[in-house]
């Protein structure tokens, strides 16, 4: 369990974190996402202890992560998966790990075979591509047998069959009753992961919640109407209250249709006998979700001075 509260970072009269209050419960996958620049790293590293708060705690478990004096046994973390020494090996990496944590040598065999390291585990870390380095520092994670894990952007770098195995590990992780807490800032990358979800915006919290009740949040329903009489039947639409666009640039007989659902748009079509060749409701993706709820905190909107 990870319980954050009122955590706030300042870096002189910049705030990183604003009062955060949140938990992450053992036993499933939390989302930790944010636009960039929302204090994901911040929050990470300050329930890590390596960071100072301004204000407010992060305990894990109960303790601040500092009085832990075998931290790597309580709380296995990926930060930044490029800060490792290059000039060394990956075994040589984590046996060094193992002995400062108390950890048995025989973990460290264990891990990379995990992880899918066990070949490339002779060679100088310096030639791993970024993908073999975040299996590396999930290997580190792992290393102490922690019952909670947090990754910081861990699916960055990795190709598509990396992306597949780390979301089994992950859920695999969880499964075992573990913490798993993992930072990004794609909602793409949750959707099929994360059970629950931490959402920032500038610091602030956005939404704790789970997944589906995230994505039932977003108002923004719609229904896709699909008629060779388009501009009729929006005259229609529209003076029945709906809000309606043509649905892309080509497609004059296409329209999105938003604040009537479909059995009243088909019922309005008949009625003005206008013939329809599509009808179908739209429910907002996660990622729409996401980009609707994080809008206004979006740091750096292209085109868009703020
Ligand atoms: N050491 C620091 N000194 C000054 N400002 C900082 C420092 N570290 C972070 N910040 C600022 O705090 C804010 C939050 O940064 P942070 O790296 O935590 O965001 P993030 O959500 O992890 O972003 P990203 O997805 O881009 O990694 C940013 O505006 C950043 O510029």
């Amino acid at each position: 369990m990870i319980e954050v509260n009122q955590l706030t970072k300042r870096y002189g009269d910049r705030t990183a974190v604003e009062q955060l209050t949140f938990t992450v419960r053992p036993g499933q996958v939390t989302g930790f996402l944010g636009p960039n620049g929302a204090g994901k790293t911040t929050t990470l590293r300050m329930i890590l202890g390596l960071d100072r708060p301004t204000g407010g705690t992060a305990t894990v478990g109960k303790a601040d992560f500092r009085s832990h004096p075998r931290g790597l046994r309580h709380v296995g973390a990926l930060l930044d998966a490029t800060q490792v020494h290059g000039g060394r090996s990956a075994a040589t990496h984590l046996s060094a790990l193992a002995r400062s944590n108390g950890i048995p040598a025989r973990r460290v065999e264990e891990v990379l075979q995990e992880v899918g390291l066990a070949e490339a585990a002779r060679g100088r870390i310096g030639g791993f591509s970024l993908g073999m380095k975040q299996r590396l520092g999930i290997a580190a994670a792992l290393l102490g047998d922690p019952p909670v894990l947090m990754f910081d952007e861990p699916i960055n770098g990795m190709d598509p069959e990396g992306v597949l195995w780390v979301r089994r590990l992950f859920r695999r992780l969880a499964a075992e009753g573990r913490t798993v807490f993992l930072s990004s800032h794609l909602m793409s990358e949750m959707e099929n992961t994360a059970d629950q979800l931490v959402v920032i915006g500038r610091g602030r919290l956005i939404a704790a919640e789970s997944v589906a009740d995230f994505a039932a949040r977003s108002t923004r329903g719609s229904v896709v109407v699909g008629s060779p009489q388009a501009a009729a039947l929006a005259a229609v639409l529209t003076s029945a209250g709906a809000s309606v666009e043509p649905q892309d640039m080509t497609g004059a007989r296409k329209l999105t249709v938003t604040g009537l659902p479909a059995d009243r748009i088909g019922a309005l079509a008949l009625e003005h006998r206008i013939p329809l060749s599509e009808l179908t409701t739209r429910t907002a993706s996660l990622e729409e979700a996401f980009m609707e709820l994080t809008a206004d905190s979006v740091e750096y909107l292209a085109g868009q001075p703020r």
